[in-house]
């Protein structure tokens, strides 16, 4: 069950990123200018992070099984569109369903898996599962570039569509809600039940510990991936575009490599699941801290440490739908886990906008030579949420241990109530 769950969601994250190495060919292919190009990343993510939390309540109300067939449907009509679409609103369109898609996916299996695995397996199998996911990511860029050089757009994209067939017929024969039923539905509710559910939900320090959990923990490394990784590197540290191409993908590396051991240390203490998150935004604080403050340009070797840091943040960030997790009754858990998944998404967006805005403030002109000075005011930036988040980090704990306690959270027991 877990395997196929697992499986849809690596797919689902290669589709996602799946446009990041096709943006030549898009250009090409729609005739865009960069900010159209752009545009389909922005209104993909936008679509995922806005339905969180309808997709949260839905899950409640219909199952995961349910929503997550209604995700791989999705997901595979909206890329094989993608596929075929030859004009920039068609592939627009496509995109916006790819996002819906996706956002289908992550809250389902998180809701499997409580589902499945006894309390103390499952933040391990949350990490395996939010770290092997990412390995889509690495699937969609070199095994992509290839199959669109040699394959073509159409035949590229429409391959990547056909693993939704096979994966919609493992879903549909191996997938349940739960090991006793097929089918686990809440209680239908109205509009005004619904918002009480969400307010209920909201109201839970558990869930907002873990909301700041995930605005704080990742965006670290959401910066230098996304955006601003490469030229910071290349134009501020000085490293060839080899190296930083190298120290970009040692952040994937560094992804998967420490959800399994932040799994274990959070299993096995879940009273100090938060301290967890705290002692990793403080690596990322002082491994930023040194570079940014290292004479001159700093050397290979703190570069690694600091995207290794950065690479911790995605796992932790993990350990906020725990906290929603063990804060809420099984009822509300999936759209506890939806309000906690706009947390990482908020802070990812703000960071981006805010780096992109003191470098142009600092760079006179339009210019895009951004002077080492400029990165290091840039960079800075990511202080103001660190600080901000892990003061509310240290709030809502405080309320959460004065609310759950100890026993409770080590029992692992979710939480009724
Ligand atoms: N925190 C990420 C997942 C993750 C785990 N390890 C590194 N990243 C997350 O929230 N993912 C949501 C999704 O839909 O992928």
């Amino acid at each position: 069950m877990w395997g196929v769950a697992l499986a849809i969601y690596v797919v689902a994250v290669f589709h996602r990123t799946s446009l990041a190495v096709a943006g030549l060919a898009a250009t090409e292919r729609f005739d865009l200018s960069a900010s159209q190009l752009g545009a389909f990343t922005m209104l993909q993510v936008l679509v995922y992070a806005g339905m969180q939390v309808p997709v949260g309540l839905l899950v409640d109300r219909f199952g995961p099984r349910t929503v997550l067939t209604a995700g791989v449907v999705t997901i595979t009509l909206a890329q094989a569109g993608f596929a075929l679409a030859t004009s920039y609103p068609e592939a627009l369109v496509a995109r916006v369903f790819v996002g819906l898609g996706d956002a289908m996916t992550f809250i389902c299996v998180l809701r499997l898996v409580s589902s499945w695995f006894g309390p103390r397996r499952i933040p391990l199998v949350t990490q395996l599962t939010g770290s092997t996911g990412q390995i889509g990511s690495i699937a969609a860029a070199v095994p992509m570039t290839w199959a669109l050089s040699e394959l073509g757009w159409t035949t590229a994209y429409l391959v990547a569509a056909a693993t939704g067939p096979v994966l919609l017929a493992a879903l549909l024969l191996l997938v349940w809600d739960t090991p006793e039923q097929r089918h686990q539905r809440g209680q239908p509710m109205s509009r005004l039940a619904l918002l009480r559910t969400l307010r209920a939900s909201w109201d839970q320090p558990g869930t907002r510990l873990g909301f700041w959990v995930h605005f704080t923990t990742p965006f670290s490394a959401h910066l230098l991936v996304l955006l601003w990784g490469f030229p910071f590197l290349v134009l501020s540290e000085g490293v060839s575009e080899t190296v930083a191409g190298v120290l970009l993908s040692l952040i994937i590396v560094a992804v998967v490599a420490s959800g399994p051991v932040l799994g274990l240390v959070v299993g096995n203490h879940p009273w100090h699941r938060s301290t967890v998150a705290l002692a990793t935004i403080a690596g990322m604080v002082v491994a930023w801290t040194a570079v940014l403050a290292w004479p001159g340009q700093a050397p290979l070797w703190l570069l690694v440490v600091l995207v290794v840091a950065c690479g911790c943040g995605g796992p932790a960030s993990m350990i906020g739908f725990d906290v929603g997790r063990t804060s809420n009754p099984p009822d509300r858990m999936a759209s506890a886990t939806g309000i906690i998944n706009v947390g990482g998404f908020i802070a990812a967006v703000i960071v981006v906008f805010g780096v992109g805005a003191v470098l142009d403030l600092m760079t006179p002109g339009s210019s895009t030579d951004f002077t080492p000075g400029a990165f290091r005011a840039a960079m800075s930036v990511q202080y103001v949420l660190w600080g901000i988040g892990a003061l509310q980090i240290w709030r809502y704990r405080t309320l959460v241990r004065r609310t759950l306690g100890r026993d409770v959270v080590e029992g692992g027991s979710t939480m009724v109530g």
